[in-house]
């Protein structure tokens, strides 16, 4: 499905913490909302799962109107944020609905497809850093949404495992495309799995450009194309800082 955010604008305490902020993202497309800390990132994800709606604007899915969260959504935050008391199967299945049996299955099938083929009687306190995400990503897709939302996902994890579960993240979309927006303040990995940045600035934050990556995947690290693009977006976001500063 495709996303449409229209003039997103939030305000906590009478501060502003985002303005204005518009884009979209087209079915199949992986947008990244890249941005130094603090610039409103998580909040704009937020406002488009529906976990928060007292923002203005609008946020539209298939260009209707949407306002709660929707159920055709997976959701994958920083930390697994599992459930301790269930162990690795039943955290996957938990969501879903239909015979024990199938939600079972279903669990199981994803879990090979992230690598956990084995360890499904896991609970998560027996679990690596990358063996929790990876259940989260299972968690996120199991109910095979249309659209998978991520709040920096692997920032937790240390560099070589981020690697494996950007290159995980990538075969996943390969087999089911289904749109995602992911918010990172890692320029190499938005570069890495992105269609299009969406580079936020500013307090209150908002859009300072919209850069469209037409780059086909997997992309070589380095690539002298993509490290220009890293050189500007990098430019920007000095420039954000001698804003800040004067
Ligand atoms: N629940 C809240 N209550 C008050 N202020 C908030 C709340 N959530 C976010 N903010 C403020 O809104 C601004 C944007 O925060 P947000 O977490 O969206 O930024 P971010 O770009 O995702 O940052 P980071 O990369 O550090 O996670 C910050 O100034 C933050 O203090």
């Amino acid at each position: 499905m495709s996303l449409q955010i229209e003039n997103v604008s939030r305000t906590f305490n009478g501060q502003p913490a985002v303005e204005d902020v518009s884009f979209t993202a087209e079915k199949g497309e992986i947008v990244g909302l890249l941005g130094t800390s603090g610039c409103g990132k998580s909040t704009v994800l937020r406002a488009i799962s529906g976990l928060d709606d007292l923002y203005e604007g609008t946020v539209k899915v298939n260009n209707k109107k949407s306002r709660s969260v929707n159920t055709d959504l997976g959701i994958i935050f920083q930390e697994a944020r599992l459930m301790p008391w269930l162990n690795v199967i039943d955290n996957v299945s938990f969501g879903l609905e239909g015979p024990k049996g199938e939600k079972k299955e279903k669990a199981r099938t994803i879990l090979q497809q992230v690598g956990l083929g084995g360890f499904e009687k896991y609970y998560p306190k027996e679990l690596s850093g990358g063996m929790a995400q990876r259940t989260a990503i299972a968690r996120a897709l199991v109910t095979e949404p249309g659209t998978l939302l991520l709040d920096e996902p692997f920032s937790a994890l240390d560099a070589f495992t981020k690697l494996q579960l950007q290159e995980l993240l990538l075969q996943i979309w390969q087999d089911r495309k289904p749109t995602m927006i992911i918010v990172t303040h890692d320029i190499d990995e938005a570069l890495t799995l992105c269609d299009r940045i969406v580079l936020l600035k500013g307090q209150p934050g908002k859009v300072y450009k919209n850069i469209e990556i037409t780059k086909a995947r997997p992309r070589a690290k380095g690539d002298p194309e993509l490290a220009r693009l890293k050189e500007s977006i990098l430019e920007s976001l000095e420039e954000k800082r001698t804003v800040k500063g004067a």
